[in-house]
Formats: C-alpha cells, sequence, structure tokens
C-alpha cells in the first residue's frame, strides 16, 4: 500500500510518502511546506535518495499547500507515484483526541466533529490538524483518511496520575483531567528500547524524554502509560520552546488581573511567549546553546532551569514505578545535545543512573555505563511511521 502521512501545523504542512507491505515499509519521499500563508513560503521536497528540492512558491492557505504538493508526488522526476489514485490511504496526526479514542480511526463526519470538539484543550494543534484533514478531503475525495492521536496511548492512565485535585464536577462535566501528548513518539521510542533491553516491552518500566520544541515525559509499567507529563493540554510539565509547563495557577491569575490580561491574551503569553523564548527571547535550542556559550547569563540560566524540570520529572517517575529499567532521550533536543543529557543524568549513581560521558558524546543508543542499574538510551523517534503502519493495518482490515 501508499501510504501519505500529513503533520499539519499552523503554517505548516510535513508530509512522508511511505510504501508498505506488512511488516516492510520504505519511506519514498518527504517534505515540508513552511511559511504557508505568509510572504516567502516554500516547499521542500526530497525523494528518497535524491537531492532535496526546495520550491519558492506563494502558499496562501493549507488547501492551495495540499494543491501544490500533488504534483510533486507525481512528478516524471522528483516524484514517486505516477497518480494521486496510487494512495491508498492518508494518515493524519491529531493532537487530541479526548476520551473517545484510545486508538487510531478512519475518519468520517462523527471523528471529525469530535476532534473539532476537542480543540478547545489543544488549541494551538487541533485546528490545524483539521484543517490537514479537511483539504486532504478537498483535494483527494477518493482517498480514506485515518487519524492518529497525540492522546491515545495515554489512556491507559490510571485515576490517580490523570484527576486534578479540583472539584469533581469540572472532570465529569466538563472532561477537565491529564490527556497527555506525543503519544506516538513515547509508544514508539517504548517498544524500540524494549527491543534494545531484549525483553517483551509488557515486563518493561521506561522513562522516555520527548525533548523537542514541545516536550513530554511518559513513564511506562509493565509497557502501558501510567503517568506523563503534559495535562489537559500540550502546556503543562516541563519548560518548552515557547511554552512554561508547571506553574503555579494562582501565578496565572495574577498575571490576569494585576496586568488586566484577558483570558486568551494570558494563554497566548503561557503558549507562546514563555519558555526558552521568555527566558531569552528564542525557542530554538541550537540558538540558546550559542548564547550561553558566549556567555550570555539569561541563556546560562534558561538551559539550567530547562534541564532541572527534566530531571525532577525523572526522579518523580523513578520514584512512581519504583525504579526503571530504562530512560530513553528521544526528539530534536533529546537526540542531538549531549551535554543536556550529560548535565540532567549526572549524578544520579543513587538510583540507579550512570551516564557514560564518551558513549554519550558519540552519540551511541546506550549511553550508561555497563554496571548502570537503569540503561539511558538515545533513539530517533518515528512519528511519521508509526502514522503510516496504523493507517495501513486500519485500511487492510476494511
Ligand atoms: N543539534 C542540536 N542541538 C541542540 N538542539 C537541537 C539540535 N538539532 C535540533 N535541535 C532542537 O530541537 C528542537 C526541535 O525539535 P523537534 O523534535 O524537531 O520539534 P518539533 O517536532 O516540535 O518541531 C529545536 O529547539 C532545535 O533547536
Ligand atoms: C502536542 C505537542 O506539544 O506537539 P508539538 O511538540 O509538535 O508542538
Ligand atoms: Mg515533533
Amino acid at each position: 500500500m501508499i501510504i501519505l502521512v500529513i503533520n499539519c501545523g499552523s503554517s505548516s504542512i510535513k508530509y512522508q510518502v511511505f510504501k508498505i507491505e506488512g511488516e516492510n515499509y520504505s519511506l519514498l519521499a518527504k517534505g515540508i511546506a513552511e511559511r504557508i500563508g505568509e510572504d516567502g513560503s516554500f516547499i521542500k521536497h526530497t525523494k528518497t535518495g535524491e537531492e532535496t528540492l526546495k520550491i519558492e512558491k506563494h502558499l496562501a492557505d493549507h488547501k492551495e499547500t495540499m494543491q501544490a504538493i500533488q504534483p510533486l508526488l507525481t512528478d516524471p522526476v522528483h516524484g514517486v507515484i505516477k497518480s494521486m489514485n496510487d494512495i491508498n490511504g492518508i494518515g493524519h496526526r491529531v493532537v487530541q483526541g479526548g476520551e473517545k479514542f484510545t486508538a487510531s480511526t478512519i475518519i468520517n463526519d462523527e471523528v471529525l466533529d469530535t476532534i473539532k470538539e476537542m480543540s478547545k484543550f489543544a488549541p494551538l494543534h487541533n485546528p490545524h490538524n483539521i484543517t490537514g484533514i479537511l483539504s486532504c478531503q478537498q483535494v483527494l475525495p477518493d482517498i480514506p483518511n485515518v487519524a492518529v492521536f497525540d492522546t491515545a496511548i495515554h489512556q491507559t492512565m490510571p485515576p490517580k496520575a490523570y484527576m486534578y485535585a479540583i472539584p469533581l464536577k469540572y472532570y465529569k462535566e466538563g472532561g477537565i483531567r491529564r490527556y497527555g501528548f506525543h503519544g506516538t513518539s513515547h509508544g514508539y521510542v517504548s517498544k524500540e528500547a524494549a527491543r534494545v533491553l531484549g525483553k517483551p516491552l509488557d515486563e518493561c518500566k521506561i522513562i522516555t524524554c520527548h525533548i523537542g520544541n514541545g516536550g513530554s515525559i511518559t513513564a511506562f509499567d509493565h509497557g502501558k502509560v501510567v503517568d506523563t507529563s503534559m495535562g489537559l493540554t500540550p502546556l503543562e510539565g516541563i519548560v518548552m520552546g515557547t511554552r512554561c509547563g508547571d506553574i503555579d495557577p494562582a501565578a496565572v491569575l495574577y498575571l490576569q488581573d494585576h496586568y488586566g490580561l484577558t483570558a486568551k491574551q494570558t494563554d497566548d503569553i503561557l503558549n507562546k511567549e514563555s519558555g526558552l523564548k521568555g527566558l531569552v527571547g528564542t525557542p530554538d535550542m541550537r540558538d540558546v546553546l550559542k548564547m550561553a556559550k558566549a556567555g550570555n547569563q539569561d541563556a546560562v540560566n534558561a538551559l539550567a532551569i530547562y534541564r532541572y524540570r527534566i530531571r525532577k520529572y525523572i526522579g518523580a517517575y523513578l520514584a512512581a514505578l519504583n525504579g526503571a529499567d530504562a530512560v530513553v532521550f528521544t526528539a530534536g533536543v533529546g537526540e542531538n545535545n549531549d551535554t543536556l543529557r550529560f548535565d540532567i543524568l549526572s549524578n544520579m549513581e543513587y538510583c540507579g543512573i550512570k551516564i557514560d560521558s564518551d558513549r554519550n558524546i558519540a552519540g551511541e543508543t546506550v549511553i550508561s555505563s555497563d554496571d548502570s542499574k537503569i540503561k539511558i538510551m538515545v533513539i530517533p523517534t518515528n512519528e511519521e511511521l508509526v502514522i503510516a503502519r496504523d493507517t495501513y493495518r486500519i485500511l487492510s482490515e476494511v
């Protein structure tokens, strides 16, 4: 089967085309359209094994972008399929699926309505995911669409992990609880970690740290999620590129009162103007690292805050799980930033964690020393492959 995977953001569409048969797969092409609706928009398209093609083109909206991606996929030179009808299904990343979706599902009107309703708990993500789905339905009306939810895998959490201690009616009537996100990534790297451990996943205790622009940490017990750092929305937990993570709710109310901010303004500050951006002025970890190296004290402090929060979550989940078989780092920062991994995990021998500096710098999969009770791993995530495989499986069943 040929599967197109779509990950739709506010001003970008990331896509990948897979050929999948059973367990075997190959990535045929991938690309990203950026600055949609802005000046200077472009598409970068890479056919596997060839050089990346950059097409600078005005992309007014997501529908127009989908229309612009089509001819690249079928291009006689850079394309990978003869006609769009060769695509058997489209898999979409959908960030918030609420309590209703514990697994990936074919998108029909009812599913789409639920995804729309859940936008209230992922306002930065779900509306764009919906735009991606609608654009595909308009431009490729005969091809089935599948939703793969960030939240699905976290539905195994027990109430003690997902309930907030606020009046019960807000959970019962309003669905206010911890949902957790980045589930496709946490699920993928936990399975890979079990493979490296040489144990069945359902016998493993694993802590996965997805640290990208957004970031979250998840605790797996016997292969099932028992806790995760993101909450009702992708705002809670560790410090992120533009999001504050954990904060005293009273500070939020004080901000509103004292600065006369509306709920929307406050939400924008916490989601878009905080985190590394709020502390240093840039959300990009690479820039923060450069600034810290050049002696910028705000950047040095921001890195310390960022790392400390991650370390505290790892400690909390070690307590929740009574130890672990592995701690796994993944995503843009987690995979690439060895100094961050070293600083987070040094001086944790007392709880069975001993990082090996050489292995860490060399970028090996296992970066703990041989006598570390808990294995520390770096495993590149592959959310798109999970989405493609789920789409393949669901379409094979219908
Ligand atoms: N070599 C690197 N060293 C440190 N940080 C990096 C490196 N490469 C990428 N990053 C950081 O990874 C983050 C993006 O991670 P990614 O997982 O791609 O996020 P998202 O999927 O949310 O866009 C950025 O902050 C970027 O600076
Ligand atoms: C859910 C979430 O935070 O996603 P991202 O990291 O892609 O922003
Ligand atoms: Mg990501």
